[in-house]
């Protein structure tokens, strides 16, 4: 709180808040042993920058004593106080500002009965809601609940990472700041942050946290975990620039580059955790073999945490979708442990589960890769041009480039459509791959193996990536280090290479033959021959 802004939208003097971490308080969470005011500081020292006095059970008079209480530590520690509902406690103290729920007096009134420079923060759950808040004249939104939380009743109102983008796109050109609440943790902040950004490149200014600091016996050590995540995201993501968390950074040509990740693949053999479908099982672990990385085909949800720490990278093919929670379970500790999660919706337009497992999934966890055939790729893009029919796509994309380049900027990841020519975008490059052979579409699970190699060379870029770059300040804030195009474009050029050698082999005389031969061909693939035969086009 210590400079002061001046809002553009009226000549009054503002105080300028840090939202990077907004402690909302919860004195009913506290665990024994520890007073409110007692963790307040040690949350306070850990890294909270802005604090909202929330209480729903207090009297008016007990109501002012917390808020008194609260604002003498806050003015200790230089850290804006704002007072949740209450604008007679807010103006009895001269907080910092106020929050309003969408039930509460509307922004307006409060305007006019508060000091001209009283911050005024609004709840907003949809686009809708924001577009308001803004005309009415809001400093802030708190936008959520984004997952579910003990904290409060929210039923109904779960956004998911994944709708608050078009929510931050309302506050474009605007000074207006935005946090996240509910249901956010230490665990869950990185991925949430990364998946919030707008198409646009809109970021969070922060976010608004209760049990994940108010229910802890070490305060300081929630806040300064919280606090340390939010910053290094912040560092890394330049609001101007969409594409830096996942941009080619690798200067010299891309062919070159992810086909050399097949050396780091055979020197290492990561470990390839893969949830996929009964139908493959047994060939993408060939596959993965083949390639000399180690397959591991885990689906219980109660080894996933454990797991996580160990792999290279995770597939999540949910091709027979039976392991629903041990896909999330997967997904989130491999994102907590900051693993490539290369994500394969089979069928997802075939049936209404589908897509509905693959939204709770998309927002339960980050993808870095999602791979689909155009079916598959039109129902994520909410395309109604190519119609799903089972498993297999029924068509293609009047301008594939241009669909994948946005789905890639909404799902805050690479997308790779696979087809007769193979895109891969990563919202703002696209590269279209020309290999392959027609008797890939005469097997089953060519999809499901191109998968399973996509996310071997996610776990071999992710490990260039670290030997060269170390685990830096840069790097804390990524979700996935090194560069998850690159990966991609190494994964299918190895298959497809791979298949247009074992085509023709004259020992292949047609599918049968052709899938050990490629199985073969995979383990004998150099580099080299990648580079050889390759034929990629890449449009800015
Ligand atoms: C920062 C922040 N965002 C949202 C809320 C929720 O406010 P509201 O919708 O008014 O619900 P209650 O907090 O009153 O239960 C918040 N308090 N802070
Ligand atoms: C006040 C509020 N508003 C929406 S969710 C929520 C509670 C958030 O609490 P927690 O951080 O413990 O999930």
């Amino acid at each position: 709180m210590t400079s002061m802004q001046n809002t553009g939208r009226s000549q009054v003097s503002k105080p300028e808040i840090d939202y990077s971490l907004y402690l909302v308080s919860g004195r009913e969470l506290l665990p024994e042993g520890i007073t409110y005011l007692e963790s307040l500081e040690q949350a306070i020292q850990g890294g909270v920058t802005v604090v909202q006095v929330r209480e729903k059970n207090a009297d008016t008079g007990e109501f002012l004593k917390i808020a008194q209480e609260t604002q003498e530590l806050c003015n200790k520690y230089n850290v804006p106080l704002i007072i949740n509902d209450r604008i007679d406690i807010a103006l009895a103290i001269r907080a910092t500002g106020v929050h309003l729920g969408q039930t509460d007096m509307p922004v307006s009134v409060a305007r006019s009965l508060l000091p001209a420079e009283t911050i005024i923060g609004i709840s907003c759950n949809n686009p809708e809601q924001v577009e308001k808040a803004l005309n009415e004249g809001a400093d802030y939104v708190g936008l959520g609940a984004v997952y579910g939380t003990a904290t409060k009743d929210v039923t109904g109102k779960i956004t998911g990472p994944r709708n608050v983008g078009a929510m931050l796109e309302k506050l474009d050109g605007s000074n207006v700041k935005a946090v996240v609440i509910g249901g956010i943790k230490s665990s869950n902040v990185l991925r949430t942050l990364h998946g919030s950004v707008s198409t646009t490149g809109h970021v969070l200014d922060g976010v608004a946290v209760v049990s994940d600091i108010a229910a802890s016996k070490t305060p300081k050590d929630a806040a300064h975990n919280l606090s340390s995540i939010v910053k290094a995201f912040k560092h890394v993501s330049l609001p101007s620039s969409l594409a830096t968390p996942f941009s080619t950074q690798v200067s010299s040509p891309l062919v070159e580059h992810a086909a050399a990740l097949l050396y780091i693949v055979r020197k290492h053999g990561p470990l390839i955790h893969q949830i996929t479908n009964t139908v493959v099982t047994n060939q993408s672990a060939n596959a993965t073999l083949a390639l000399g990385a180690s397959p591991i085909m885990a689906t219980s949800p109660h080894e996933m945490e454990d797991l996580q720490k160990a792999t290279g990278a995770l597939l999540i093919n949910f091709g027979t979708i039976a392991d629903k929670e041990g896909m999330l379970q997967a997904g989130k500790f491999a994102n907590l442990n900051k693993k490539p999660v290369v994500f394969d919706p089979v069928g997802v337009g075939a049936t209404a589960y589908r897509r509905a497992a693959a939204k709770e999934l998309m927002n339960f966890w980050q993808a870095s890769i999602i791979k689909g055939n155009a079916a598959e790729i039109g129902t994520l893009a909410d395309s109604v041009e190519v119609q799903a029919k089972g498993v297999d796509s029924g068509g293609s994309f009047e301008n594939p480039p241009e669909v994948i380049r946005q789905l890639a900027q909404k799902e805050r990841c690479i997308i790779v459509l696979s087809g007769v020519t193979d895109y891969i975008s990563n919202g703002s490059d696209v590269v279209a791959l020309h290999n392959g052979h027609p008797l890939l579409g005469q097997i089953t699970g060519s999809g499901c193996m191109l998968g399973t190699v996509v996310a071997t060379f996610a776990a071999a870029e992710r490990l260039r990536s670290l030997e060269k770059e170390g685990t830096g300040s840069n790097e804390e804030g990524r979700l996935v280090s090194g560069d998850m195009l690159l990966a991609a474009v190494g994964g299918v050029l190895a298959l497809t290479v791979a298949s247009e050698i074992a085509a023709a082999r004259k020992d292949v005389k047609g599918s049968g033959t052709f899938l050990p031969a490629l199985i073969d061909e995979l383990g004998r693939l150099t580099p080299e021959v990648i580079i050889d035969r390759a034929k990629v086009e890449l449009f800015h």
